[in-house]
């Protein structure tokens, strides 16, 4: 369904010098490498988060994979089409969300852009009222439609934009930080949406996010790309205990109190009653260190967190030497 092969992309930009305004007269130009050589296939009814730290070259890609960009080399096939190449039969597959911007119109209400965009996509009368229908039930809209766009909050005008990528039913969606800056309940409202588009309509998912609830909610593969390469495509769960050298274990004490010293064990804060821990897993592991703690009588609660998913990215990171 998705076919990327050798893909890199190089941006020229203009060298930066000393001095406010000297790169506004110098020719000199740098290439910055956004991808490198990037090679991956998704099957149709995936879902896959396309992670990996600030500039890594996620937006690159899913620009290139949108028709937005064109690559400087490497092949790129979305459904039999070359996105640049062949637009207007391309954006008939796809429905693209950047969480940053906006593809509603501001000032009208929402109901007005979604009959614009259908309009646009040519989507018949009786498929829009199917899709409108679907749509406004899943992400309770219903209220929302006669507000124009710039009187809603973050959360229901993401619903929105997810709303309006889906209009023309396409069979593939690309999320850009579909739920940055949203609440909780938001979060999870869009994240449920994603998995119902994904299991009803067959769907296919890509999604690009910091947010690693969302990949641990949705994807069942990641791609991690880090300087424009990609460093890691299958599991979350094999990456996690691939990489992962270090949890983290919280207690809470029934009155302030230092801890003895336990092999393997580093004391990261110690703030009132309570006690973060980092546990080295080269040199102990999580059961050993949970008998030396429960060993105490002043104990209230424990919990054990993995590290986060950023530092098995360092870690990862450590591993290529990049
Ligand atoms: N239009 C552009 N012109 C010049 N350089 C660009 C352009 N777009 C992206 N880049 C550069 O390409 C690299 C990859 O950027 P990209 O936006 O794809 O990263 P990203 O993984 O999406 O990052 P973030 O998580 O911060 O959004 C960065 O070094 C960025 O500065």
């Amino acid at each position: 369904m998705i076919e990327i092969e050798n893909l890199s992309k190089a941006f020229q930009v203009a060298k930066r010098k000393k001095g406010a305004f000297s790169s506004l007269f110098s020719r000199d130009v740098e290439t910055v490498h956004a991808l490198n050589d990037i090679s991956f296939s998704i099957d149709p009814g995936e879902i896959v988060g396309y992670i990996g730290p600030n500039g890594a070259g996620k937006s690159t890609t899913i620009k290139i994979m949108s028709g937005i960009l064109v690559p400087s080399s490497g092949k790129c096939e979305i459904m039999g089409h070359v996105p640049w190449k062949s637009r207007i039969s391309h954006v008939r597959n796809i429905g693209v969300v950047f969480g940053q911007r906006t593809q509603l119109w501001w000032d009208v209400p929402v109901l007005d852009s979604f009959n614009l965009l259908k309009d646009i996509y040519k989507v018949s009368d009786s498929h829009y009222a199917r899709s409108l229908d679907q749509l406004v039930t899943y992400l309770d809209l219903s209220h929302l439609l006669q507000t124009p766009v710039r009187q809603l909050s973050l959360g229901q005008r993401m619903r929105c934009e997810i709303a309006a990528a889906l209009i023309h039913s396409p069979k593939i969606l690309f999320l850009d930080e579909p739920t940055i800056g949203l609440d909780a309940v938001s979060k999870i409202a869009v994240r449920q949406f994603i998995q119902k588009i994904n299991a009803e309509n067959k769907v296919t998912v890509v999604l690009t996010t910091h947010d690693m609830s969302d990949i641990e909610a949705l994807a069942n593969r990641i791609i991690l790309i880090g300087k424009g390469e990609k460093l890691y495509d299958g599991n979350l769960d094999h990456l996690k205990n691939t990489y992962l050298k270090h949890k983290r274990i919280t207690v809470d004490f029934t009155a302030p109190t230092t801890l003895s010293e336990i092999p393997g064990v580093t004391t990261l804060q110690t703030k009132g009653q309570r006690s973060v821990l980092l546990v080295d897993l080269n040199a102990t592991n999580i059961p050993s260190v949970m008998q030396a703690l429960t060993l105490r009588p002043d104990i209230l609660d424990i919990s054990v967190e993995n590290q986060p998913i950023e530092e098995i990215i360092v870690n990862l990171y450590e591993a290529h030497q990049l």
